[in-house]
């Protein structure tokens, strides 16, 4: 799938918050609007679609201006072909399932598209819940229904907002493989609103870094991940790192699987499917990585590797300090005690082993 440019160079200004926003994306396969609660993520996706009239500036996607206020135009939202999930699916109630697919479908093929609805039935498991009305499905049925019937909609580009919200984890784990396939079944790029970095670790290539209505960085997520510390802007996680590995071999005698990551190897518990030489997201809690500046004797820790110590963020205002250590390649970040750091002298440069009690897949939600 080749890249989709939406070019945005947007303003939007309210009494308590202002949106700014001027970025190419070259979109392709599922990209990330990622940030805290009120930076903007849902304001922006909504200016995309059609729904922020009030919205300054220029959108174009492709070769298609969305709107230019200087040249005059602006294409209302039902012009765009753009499918908006939102975060509670905002299935018809009064129809049942078919009802909404085929309404989706109708449409489509009004506009000249030629929807598949028995291939979205069969992309998102949903031909046991055809005749169930939309008020009596589960949270995880009615997004994969939503889910569906926005790609019935046969758009050039999907918005998605949060539409994880409300799902426990075991429904989130469930329904990640359809958001992942999105693109593949669509055809088209997907933009993602999210507050939970491992959600965008587990689903994006890409991501866009959003801040009080400004962009802070985009580009692809491993990169990002590494060059911005993202946990503090995760609602509800703590510091993290994000890292990129390769399956290189699976042991089914010990249950095990190594991955290489920034050229050192990793241990884990082998994750149903996995394939050597496919290359996984690992996401590692900063509260779970442990610092020794001496290689401990024998221990039940897998994940022992030698490390350098790089930027040290300590304040007296918290019994915490977070230590940058890069692995190979890779940065990882680690959550101890400043009682800790003063007494094992911690400094920057410094040769140390890095102690990972948990390291495990994004997306995996357990
Ligand atoms: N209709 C509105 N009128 C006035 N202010 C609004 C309106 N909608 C949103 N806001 C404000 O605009 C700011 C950005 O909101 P927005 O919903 O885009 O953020 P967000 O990053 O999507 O947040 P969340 O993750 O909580 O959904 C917030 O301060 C919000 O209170």
């Amino acid at each position: 799938m080749s890249a989709d440019r939406l070019s945005l160079d947007i303003a939007l200004a309210r009494e308590t918050f202002g949106l700014k926003v001027r970025e190419d994306l070259a979109l392709e396969g599922v990209t990330a609007v990622f940030g805290p609660s009120g930076s903007g993520k849902t304001t922006l996706l909504r200016a995309i679609a059609g729904l922020e009239t009030a919205s300054e500036g220029r959108i174009s996607f492709g070769e298609t201006v969305w709107q230019d206020r200087a040249a005059g135009v602006y294409v209302a939202a039902h012009r765009r072909a753009v499918a908006y999930v939102f975060q509670d699916a905002r299935l018809f109630s009064h129809l049942d399932v078919q009802g909404n697919l085929d309404f989706a479908a109708k449409r489509a093929r009004k506009a000249g598209r030629s929807p598949d609805v028995d291939a979205a039935i069969a992309a998102f498991g949903i031909d046991g819940l055809l005749e169930r009305r939309a008020v009596s499905l589960s949270g995880g049925e009615s997004r994969r229904v939503a889910l569906a019937r926005a790609v019935l909609s046969c758009p050039d580009l999907m918005l998605l907002d949060e539409p994880l919200t409300g799902l426990d984890r075991a429904a989130r784990r469930d329904i990640l493989p359809f958001l992942k396939s999105l693109p593949e079944h669509s055809g088209c790029p997907v933009l993602y609103v999210s507050h939970d970095l491992e959600e965008v670790a587990a689903l994006a290539s890409a991501i866009v870094v959003m801040e009080a209505g400004r962009v802070l960085a985009n580009g692809p997520v491993g990169e990002i991940g590494r060059s911005l510390d993202l946990g503090p802007l995760s609602e509800g996680a703590g510091p993290a790192s994000l890292i990129e590995a390769t399956v290189t071999r699976i042991d089914t005698d010990s249950g095990l699987m190594a991955l290489e990551a920034g050229g050192e190897t990793l241990l884990l518990p082998t994750a149903p499917g996995a394939r050597e030489a496919e290359k996984l997201r690992l996401f590692i809690d900063a509260r779970d990585v442990a610092i020794a500046v001496e290689r401990p004797g024998p221990m039940s820790i897998r994940n022992v590797l030698p490390a350098r110590v790089g930027r040290i963020v300590s304040s007296d205002a918290a019994a915490d300090a977070l230590v940058d250590l890069t692995i190979g390649s890779e940065l990882i970040r680690a959550q101890i005690t400043r009682h800790a750091l003063s007494e094992l002298k911690l400094e920057t440069g410094q040769q140390v082993f890095a102690l990972m009690k948990s390291v495990r897949l994004a997306g995996d939600f357990r």
